[in-house]
């Protein structure tokens, strides 16, 4: 059930998301000249959807996102959260029914993780009791119990962890919507992986609207239900499922950020199976498979491979004894 914004969510809540026509121009600096970040963008995120916001460097996805909790005021254009023109809330209390999550994620040093994942339920009037019972669910939900973390300072964190605290501070108040720019963007690789999976759980059981920003293309498929791709100046080139993404990039520059990688990859999208991606880059043909099918399609192949080994291998012989 959608939420009336800008009251503050509590329950599965999700609101809907449209960008209608945005466009952000950033005036000259003292040398430069203005900066077109986003172009004409109109964009809806349903509610409970994740969508994953993708493309090269500087081409306006933390603008985009900075737009929907009015960090950032569009030039020209209109973002509605269930149909409500955010132009006209209050933004602060806008920004408080919003999760939002950075890189750098912001805990303040000289409180606790509790008090630091307590800030927004106690900004809002929420009673002692009621706040400590949901700082202790969403520590819960992020792998961080409370009787082990709650007491600790961010200093006392590993940065993973400390990224966990900031998604727990973001879900505090249940919004009904959350925006991540880069949340991972600082950890290493490997863990990123343990953190999108854990991250891929928890969107799963709170229910909110979520924008992703991430520059990070296997991270954009893993976690979006669907992925938009914009180019430089913030133009919109492409927003579908990740497999269609992958398989059949709609436009050049789609082509160029998913790259050659994508002609043949394995991928486990959100609530899916796991698939391998197959393109033609030469043709239109682009095959989507069960990893199985696939699995099976490989092994056949390497099958032939191996008989034709065999095959050339006996008659080289029987040239052999001939000879
Ligand atoms: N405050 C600002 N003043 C002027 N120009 C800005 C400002 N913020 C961003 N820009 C410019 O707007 C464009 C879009 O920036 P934005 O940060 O939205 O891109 P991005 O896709 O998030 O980039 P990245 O992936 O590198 O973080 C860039 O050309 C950037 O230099």
């Amino acid at each position: 059930m959608p939420g009336t914004l800008p009251v503050p969510y509590v329950g599965r809540v999700s609101a809907r998301i449209e960008l209608d026509r945005v466009r952000k121009v950033y005036p000259a600096g003292p040398r430069g000249r203005q900066t077109v970040a986003v172009e004409g963008l109109s964009l809806v995120v349903e509610p409970g959807e994740v969508l994953a916001l993708v493309g090269p460097s500087g081409c306006g996805k933390s603008t985009t996102l900075r737009m929907v909790n009015r960090l950032i005021e569009p030039t020209s254009g209109r973002v509605l959260l269930d149909g409500v023109d955010t132009a006209g809330l209050d933004p602060v209390r806008l920004r408080r029914g919003i999760g939002y999550v950075i890189q750098d994620v912001g805990l303040l040093p000289h409180r606790t993780v509790e008090a630091n994942v307590a800030t927004v339920p106690r900004l809002l009037g929420w009673d002692r009791s009621r706040t400590r019972t949901r700082v202790g669910e969403v520590l819960e939900l992020v792998g961080l119990p409370v009787g082990a973390y709650g007491r600790r300072y961010p200093h006392q964190l590993s940065g993973g962890e400390r990224q966990r605290v900031g998604v727990a501070r973001a879900l505090a108040t249940d919004p009904a919507v959350l925006l991540l720019d880069e949340p991972f963007g600082a950890v290493d690789p490997e863990f990123r992986r343990q953190l999108q999976a854990s991250l891929a759980a928890i969107l799963a059981e709170v229910g909110s609207t979520v924008v992703l920003v991430t520059h990070d293309l296997d991270e954009a498929v893993r976690l979006g239900d669907r992925v938009a791709v914009l180019a430089r100046g913030g133009h919109l080139e492409q927003v579908a499922d990740p497999l269609t993404v992958l398989a059949r990039p709609a436009t050049a520059r789609v082509r160029d950020f998913v790259g050659d990688g994508a002609a043949l990859r394995l991928v486990a999208p959100s609530g899916g199976p796991a698939v391998v991606v197959v393109r033609d880059d030469g043709a239109e043909a682009a095959t989507v498979l069960a990893a199985e099918d696939a699995l099976g399609a490989l092994r056949r192949a390497a099958d032939d491979v191996g008989r034709a080994a065999d095959d050339a291998g006996r008659a080289a012989d029987e040239a052999g004894r001939d000879g």
